[in-house]
Parts: structure tokens; sequence; C-alpha cells
């Protein structure tokens, strides 16, 4: 645990990465101005940050659709938690898009006057912790563990940048109503990238031609993002964090149900029963399974 805490650092209850802290700027979160148009993205990690990250850099900037600017997806939709070193959020012009790992009640109390629009994605938590396992053992952000057993624990106890999957779906959706919020789950964004793009679009009060639609959607598939240095985070994680091998890549399969191939049956039943003692009456879905609806 020495390790973990060497790399995490825990703030308000909530593990942040260490090394990119700001503790002046979180210590003043809840005060940070909120402006009428500002847009969140909400994720617990590996649940589709970068993926919402480019549909938003694809439906608001002309010049990453056209691809006429040389500019990261990850500097379009900057880390409100960890980019406040090298960005000036108060000079940022209208309309500033964030992404965010935080808490509900971590985030800057002006969200509630419910004008700023948030969009929270959410992916099957067995999933998220397969992804969460290989991020860390391509990309070292913080110690790993070296199995899928011992790393399941760590999860399961919330020693892990972002905490505890449950605590955060289920804080964000009980608190739903505070905030002007989209849930979105990755599964249904895999399955229908469209209809995703479409919803999305709705709630963010743009109307998207036929053309830009067809632009978003084509950029936004995990194909055409895993080949675009601009979208695909490599450059980006390589430059702060380094890559522990030659051939891991931050786009690893984008799939559903990829937790088969690395829980054994054991490992799965305790994780079915942990999760239905902790998510007992929380009303949203999730899909499991590429062949199967939700359950
Ligand atoms: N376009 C697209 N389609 C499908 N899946 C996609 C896409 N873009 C990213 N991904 C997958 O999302 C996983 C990374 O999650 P995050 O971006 O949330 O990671 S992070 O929290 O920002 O580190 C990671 O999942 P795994 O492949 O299962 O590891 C990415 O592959």
């Amino acid at each position: 645990m020495e390790d973990l805490e060497r790399d995490l650092l825990k703030f308000k209850g909530f593990y942040f990465q260490h090394k990119a802290f700001d503790t002046g700027f979180l210590e003043n979160l809840d005060d940070f101005e909120i402006r009428d148009d500002d847009v969140f993205i909400v994720t617990y990690p590996k649940s589709g940050t970068i993926w919402c990250q480019q549909i938003l850099s694809l439906i608001y900037f002309r010049e990453h659709r056209k691809r006429t600017e040389n500019v990261e997806t990850s500097y379009r939709v900057p880390f409100l938690e960890y980019c406040s070193r090298h960005i000036d959020f108060g000079k940022t012009p209208s309309p500033r898009l964030f992404v965010t790992h935080l808490p509900y009640y971590l985030v800057p109390r002006g969200l509630k006057d419910k004008k700023a629009k948030i969009i929270y994605v959410y992916r099957n938590p067995k999933d998220v912790m397969c992804s969460y396992f290989h991020y860390l053992n391509t990309y070292p952000i913080f110690k790993a563990a070296d199995s899928i057993e011992a790393f399941m624990k760590q999860y399961l106890e919330g020693k892990v940048l972002g905490s505890l999957w449950f605590d955060h779906i289920r804080g964000w959706y009980k608190h739903r109503n505070y905030f002007n919020i989209q849930f979105m789950m990755y599964e249904e964004m895999k399955k229908d990238l469209r209809s995703s793009v479409l919803k999305l679009s709705k709630f963010l009060s743009k109307d998207l031609s036929e053309e830009t639609m067809d632009d978003v959607v084509r950029q936004a598939s995990f194909e055409n993002m895993k080949d675009d240095p601009l979208a695909n985070n490599e450059n980006m994680l390589y430059r702060h964090v380094g890559s522990k091998l030659q051939e891991g890549h931050f786009l690893r399969k984008g799939t559903i149900g990829d937790w088969k191939n690395h829980m054994t049956v054991e490992q799965n039943e305790r994780f079915d029963m942990i999760f239905q003692k902790q998510m007992k009456d929380f009303p949203l879905q999730f899909i499991w399974d590429v062949n199967k609806t939700q359950n």
C-alpha cells in the first residue's frame, strides 16, 4: 500500500493522482466560476471518457471535424482537476468543455444552478475493471496489481484513482436532481453510436446537419480514434507518464464483455454478489454481454 500512497492522494475522501494534484485549485474548486454554457463530461475512469471528449470536440469544433487544426482531443476538452496548472480556465472562450472524474460532492457548486450541462457516461463495472487493469499495466499512473485477482481486490476496495465505482455512480445518480445531467451508457453508444450522438446533440441543443452527424459518427468510431494521434490519448500519456509496453494502446479493445476473457467463474460470482449487494434498488440498467440487451 506504500506505493499506492506515493502515487495516489486521498483528498476529501476521494483518490486523486498525486503527481498532478493541485492543492490550491482543489481547495477552492467549490467556488470555481461556472458559466451557463459550460459542458462537463463526468465519468468514473475507463468508462468512455476520451470517447465522449472526442464526440464533444467533433460537435463543437468545426476545425476538429474537418481536421484543419492540430489540437489534441484531450486539450479541447481538458480535465478540470488535472489541467489547472497549464490552462487558465478563466480565459478559455465559451462554450467551455471540461471532463472530470470527480464525485458529485466535489464539483463546483455553480453546477447546481442547473444551467451548465453534465454528461455522465457509465459502463458495466466488470469491463471497467478489466480496462483499468490493462491500462495500469501499460501506463504507470499508479502502482498496479499484476494479476486480475489482486487488482479486483484493490478496485472493489476503491483503492484506485476515482475511488469506489459503486460510490461514484450511486452518488451521481442519487443527486441527479441537483444538476442538469444526461446519463449515457457506454454499451448503448457502442451498439448504436448515431442514436447516442443524436441524444447528446439534443441534450446540448445542437442541431447537427446530416453531414456533420456523419463526420461525428465516423471520427468517433473506435477504429478511427485508435489510428488518430489527436484522439487516441497516446501522445498525451507518453508525455506525462510514459509507457511500460512497446505495444500497449490506450484504445485497447473498445468492446462489451471483455471481462469474460479475464475473470474466472469464481471471480465473476464473487463480483456479482458484491454488485447485487451494493446496487440493490439501483434503477439504471447495465449491459454485460455484447449479444444481450439490458438486465
Ligand atoms: N470510440 C470508442 N469506442 C469504444 N470504446 C472506446 C472508444 N474510445 C475509447 N474507448 C475505450 O474506453 C476505454 C478507456 O476509457 P476512458 O477513456 O474512460 O479512460 S480514462 O478514464 O480517461 O483513462 C478503453 O476501453 P478498453 O479497450 O476496454 O480498455 C477504450 O478502448
